[in-house]
């Protein structure tokens, strides 16, 4: 049976075009098949996996211009069963698609606020008065700009191919290497590898994030990435995301885990995963 893939949608979404790369590097090593399901959210793509209507979810996680993508985080931790099994990093380049006979006519900008966020100085400079609406995909507006010639959208050079939308500027994005990294995440237990991820709830004591971190430290592990979020409990409590460069299947990396279960409140490990080699790399 083929794989269900849930990704944030409609068509032609830069999570959709990770999926495909998943879907067809799933296909060339392992021969499965799959089926691309698209969702009006993140959040909503998580939720498909985690009560079991669909088999995986591609969602972004960073950005190298914006960082961290809160809903992704969020929805980890909120689901609690879902478990990384690989990332992908994709470089992202942004286009202004529209009707309007030139850039001066227009008067509305719609994307998802990552988008209209990597595209900030470029709409400072060339679209300053223009209204910027964010949307919960950089396609979803896409389906309903039609002839407005007043209105465009910022979204992928491939989507403006699938919507037959004109492209006015492409590479609008502010930082030329501007990338993206994905999480491919399901229930099943994730496979190993270089990176390990999770997230910790600490008690709310002077000192209490030192000893989680020392614990890293003491035994040589390197962190390559820590972010917080509200644990949205009360005001100032929060959780922390770690990124280890460490394989939890390693009996120290094992041990250094049990010994910071001892050190938090709540311990979430979404497991240890490699990043997916793309058609690209
Ligand atoms: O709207 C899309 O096309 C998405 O895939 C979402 C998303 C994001 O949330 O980060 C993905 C990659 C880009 O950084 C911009 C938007």
């Amino acid at each position: 049976m083929a794989v269900s893939i849930a990704h944030l949608g409609p068509i032609g979404t830069n999570a959709e075009a990770a999926a495909l790369q998943y879907a067809s590097w799933l296909t060339a090593s392992t021969g499965q098949e799959s089926l691309l399901c698209p969702y009006p959210s993140i959040a909503l793509s998580l939720r498909a996996v985690a009560e079991g209507n669909a088999d995986v979810a591609v969602v972004p996680i960073e950005n190298s211009t914006e960082g961290s993508v809160p809903a992704t985080l969020d929805g980890l931790w909120r689901f609690g069963n879902l478990q990384i099994q690989w990332a992908l990093i994709l470089p992202i380049s942004h286009a202004l698609l529209s009707q309007a006979p030139a850039i001066d006519a227009i008067q509305t900008v719609y994307s998802h606020p990552q988008a209209l966020a990597q595209c900030q100085g470029w709409l400072e400079k060339f679209l300053p008065t223009a209204q910027l609406i964010p949307t919960s995909s950089t396609t979803e507006a896409l389906q309903s700009l039609g002839e407005d010639a007043t209105s465009a959208a910022i979204s992928s050079p491939r989507a403006a191919e699938l919507y037959n939308l004109p492209v006015l500027a492409d590479s609008i994005n502010d930082h030329p290497d501007n990338c993206t990294r994905f999480w491919i995440l399901s229930q099943q237990p994730s496979p190993g590898g270089s990176h390990t991820s999770l997230a910790f709830t600490v008690h709310d004591l002077p000192g209490s994030l030192v000893k989680p971190l020392q614990v890293f430290a003491s035994r040589g592990i390197n962190l390559s990435h820590i972010e917080s979020r509200p644990t949205k409990r009360s005001l100032g409590d929060y959780l922390f995301f770690v990124d280890l460069e460490a394989d939890a299947r390693k009996p120290d990396v094992q041990a250094t885990l049990a010994e910071l279960a001892k050190d938090t409140e709540t311990l979430k490990v979404f497991g240890s995963y490699d990043i997916l080699p793309t058609a690209k790399s």
